[in-house]
């Protein structure tokens, strides 16, 4: 890939980044990662996210001095605001997991700070609003979000309000759960998760990366993350599939082969045409970019010059 704007480095060189990061895992900070997906390498917890821990670290040092010296400047009374880190990137890239995994690693190494993490799935219209405005296929598409209630919600974080209700969507059900919210209160650290939030929709002039304050995108060959997208289809298949209130309880009912099939159509016709209309175009606006092979190893980061 050419990442013209970014320094590159092979996991090698990456690595040994690390050798300098003092920020040993406890054995019970490697339980924990494992708890949060059994199947994440912890090569590549040490070696590829230590260092970005790190540079995270500094680049935090950084944000917390400018505020400070910004308020010390204008004589303004001192108002907390969150650090803001965007994660983006294919459906089934890995986003989710990659965000619990930085969440897991700042909770642990500055356990002074607060890290809090929403995903923008909660913004999506409920399928009953896209239903009506003929959207039920488009799911996921930049239409298909509720873009000002999220940028309303990121200037209500950054302006220091506490106590924020975030929707919540739940893929079991396919659907915004009514009368259910995560809580944003205050946080030091906030991730914001989604395929959408590198993205910038034509008719709103505030954009919602213009809050964040770090960028990140997981990248991979489409090929690859389709496989990801049907292992984890196959997974589900097996288990949450089977509870009758799942969305998509229907494909467990149905011979296997019949369900991946239509899994394949989904990925085809909806998440694939939107990474290569929508998503991929957004990844060299990321500050870093890690990129993904086989088994979910990462071989290469991208951090911009
Ligand atoms: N580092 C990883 N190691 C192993 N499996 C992973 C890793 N990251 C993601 N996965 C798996 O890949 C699939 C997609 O990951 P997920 O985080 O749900 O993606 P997204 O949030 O981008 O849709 C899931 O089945 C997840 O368990
Ligand atoms: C809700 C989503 C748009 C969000 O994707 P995510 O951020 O979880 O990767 C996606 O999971 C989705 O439902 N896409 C529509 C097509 C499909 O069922 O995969």
């Amino acid at each position: 890939m050419e990442a013209q704007g970014y320094f590159e480095f092979e996991r090698e060189e990456w690595q040994k980044l690390s050798k300098k990061a003092e920020l040993p895992l406890t054995k019970t900070q490697l339980a924990g990662i494992k708890a949060l997906n059994d199947r994440i390498s912890l090569g590549d917890v040490q070696d590829v996210y230590v260092p970005l821990v790190r540079l995270l670290q500094k680049k935090y040092a950084d944000f917390e001095k400018w505020n400070q010296d910004k308020l010390d400047f204008l004589q303004v009374p001192v108002k907390k605001t969150p650090f803001i880190i965007g994660i983006s990137g294919s459906v089934a890239v890995g986003k989710s997991t990659t965000a619990r995994l930085l969440q897991v690693l700042l909770s642990n190494w500055f356990s002074d700070l607060k890290t809090q993490l929403i995903t923008t799935d909660g913004f999506l219209f409920p399928n009953a609003e896209l239903e009506k405005r003929n959207l039920l296929s488009r799911k996921g598409f930049p239409e298909s979000y509720n873009m000002k209630a999220l940028i309303k919600f990121l200037s209500e974080v950054k302006g220091g309000q506490g106590q924020i209700k975030v929707p919540q969507y739940s893929h079991q059900v396919y659907d915004i759960v009514a009368d259910q919210f995560d809580v944003i209160d205050q946080p030091d650290i906030l991730i914001v998760e989604g395929i959408n939030v590198l993205q910038l929709p034509a008719n709103e002039s505030i954009y919602v990366s213009d809050f964040f304050d770090w960028s990140i995108y997981v990248d991979a060959d489409a090929e690859l993350i389709e496989k990801w997208f049907l292992e984890r289809f196959g997974v589900l298949l097996d288990t949450a599939f089977h509870d009758p209130t799942s969305y998509y309880y229907k494909y467990a009912q149905m011979p296997r082969e019949e369900a991946f099939q239509l899994a394949h159509t989904i990925w085809r016709d909806v998440d694939l045409k939107n990474l290569e209309e929508f998503i991929l175009p957004t990844r060299f606006r990321a500050d870093v970019i890690l990129h993904k092979v086989q088994h979910h190893v990462m071989d290469r980061v991208y951090v911009r010059r």
